[in-house]
């Protein structure tokens, strides 16, 4: 690939990306050159290489193969040349992501225009974080100091602390808020000692009004930048500022990190971001679809493949969004409607990364005790209503809850043909949304099927 054509994909990704994205991540990148099937790519700082490939890896790679299928893998680079000064200081502003902060004042990490509050589904593993969080946002007296945002990978730590970040920024435009990792607290920390400049740094930390920390599990085992966290900590609570901080752990479990740290950090609220349930993943799925559809307003996507992709990929909602972005993408490059088929097809790897071990015998049995009717019933030839339909429920969860393809199902069915199987699974699809009491026997058996 030339760097004239990764230019012309670079305009196509603005369109994907939306313009704010696309100036603050994807316009940096240089591409380098392509060894062996890998693009590299030369990026101001790892930040933001690490931050392109997590975010927005899958597509700058569906893109790039379109124009040559041999790339495999993208890499990202730092420039040898950088300049001195911290590549990830960026002003709290959505227009000036790239600028360099004014003098004296604390350069905060760029924030996310997707992450508001607006674009945060809440279900109830997340609703009381997202509770806080708001609280917080509305930047009145503090009542909780700090709050403590935690949970696993992936289910909205971030998401919520860049709301916040957005929203005293309508609201209480007056406020200093400051939004960084704690890595890139580290960061300046070691710059400031380097420069010898800690009392600025000092000074310039103790002005914050809202300091918000994220991925504070990083300085564990870091002693010098834990004792300038806590001196920091603690200055702002004195003077009754808020704090927010993030960690993939609670503060108790995070381990190598200072005692006294840990109880400060318990000290105010503590919240748990649960991981997430199907409700949520559905919820979150369909407001993606609703923001694709203004994007790719002439793909189809069959009814049932939302559900099928929020039963199968209870990961983290990083690789649920990855999932959507590359099927989106796909289904365009290859012009076809997004159908269940197409869904397991380009999605293959990431569903048998995530799969749960369900299997189809287990699937029968627990349909057949629904039921109320034998094993041997369901698997044999009899065709009255009363095995046939709960033999096609069987079929269906089958097709939705294990990755067994539509000529093994019907093997492990008595030995039906794969057509068969294609037909009872459409006609519940169908029923599913004309029958009430079938949606309510397929909602419960998942149910019982996961739990
Ligand atoms: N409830 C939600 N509603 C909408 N989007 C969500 C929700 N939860 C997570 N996301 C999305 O999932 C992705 C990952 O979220 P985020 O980066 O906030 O996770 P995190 O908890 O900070 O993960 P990490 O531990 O990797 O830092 C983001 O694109 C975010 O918008």
């Amino acid at each position: 690939m030339t760097k004239e054509q990764w230019g012309q994909l670079k305009q196509k990704l603005r369109t994907s990306v939306g313009t704010h994205n696309y100036k603050n991540w994807i316009e940096p990148l240089e591409l380098s050159g392509v060894t062996d099937g890998v693009a590299t790519f030369s990026v101001p700082t790892s930040f933001l290489g690490n931050y392109v490939s997590q975010n927005f890896g899958d597509l700058i790679l569906y893109q790039m193969n379109t124009l040559a299928p041999d790339i495999r893998r993208i890499h990202f680079q730092v420039a040898a040349n950088t300049p001195a000064r911290p590549a990830t200081a960026f002003k709290l502003t959505p227009q000036t992501s790239f600028a360099q902060p004014a003098e004296g004042q604390i350069p905060t990490a760029p924030l996310d225009d997707r992450f508001t509050f607006d674009s945060f589904v809440v279900g109830k593993p997340n609703e009381l974080a997202h509770a806080a969080a708001k609280r917080v946002a509305e930047g009145g007296p503090v009542t909780f100091n700090p709050l403590f945002l935690y949970g696993g990978v992936g289910l909205g730590k971030t998401h919520l602390m860049h709301a916040i970040a957005w929203e005293l920024q309508t609201k209480r435009p007056e406020l200093n808020v400051v939004y960084l990792s704690a890595e890139q607290f580290m960061y300046r920390f070691v710059q400031a000692l380097r420069d010898r400049r800690m009392m600025d740094f000092k000074e310039m930390f103790r002005s914050v009004d809202v300091l918000m920390v994220d991925d504070v599990q990083f300085i564990a085992g870091k002693d010098s930048t834990q004792e300038e966290f806590f001196h920091t900590f603690n200055a702002l609570v004195d003077q009754n500022k808020q704090i927010v901080i993030s960690a993939d752990r609670a503060p108790g479990e995070i381990a190598n990190l200072e005692e006294r740290i840990k109880s400060r950090l318990q000290c105010g609220l503590v919240v748990d971001l649960h991981p997430t349930d199907y409700e949520l993943r559905l919820g979150i799925l369909q407001s993606k679809v609703d923001q694709y559809r203004l994007q790719y307003p002439d793909l189809q996507m069959d009814s049932g493949v939302l559900e099928f992709l929020a039963h199968r990929i209870s990961t983290n909602v990083r690789v649920l969004e990855g999932a959507l972005t590359r099927l989106y993408a796909f289904a365009s490059l290859v012009g076809h409607q997004i159908t269940l088929e197409l869904t397991q097809d380009c999605l293959a790897d990431v569903l048998r990364a995530s799969e749960r071990k369900i299997s189809i015998e287990e699937i029968q049995r627990k349909v057949s005790e629904h039921y109320n009717i034998r094993l041997s019933d369901m698997i044999g030839p009899k065709r009255v209503r009363s095995f046939a339909r709960p033999r096609q429920v069987a079929m269906y969860l089958c097709k939705q809850m294990t990755s067994r393809s539509l000529p093994e199902i019907g093997r492990r069915f008595g030995g039906r043909d794969h057509t068969t199987v294609m037909h009872g699974v459409r006609r519940i699809e169908e029923l599913r949304t004309q029958d009430g009491q079938i949606a309510e026997d397929l909602e419960l058996l998942r149910r019982t099927l996961e739990s």
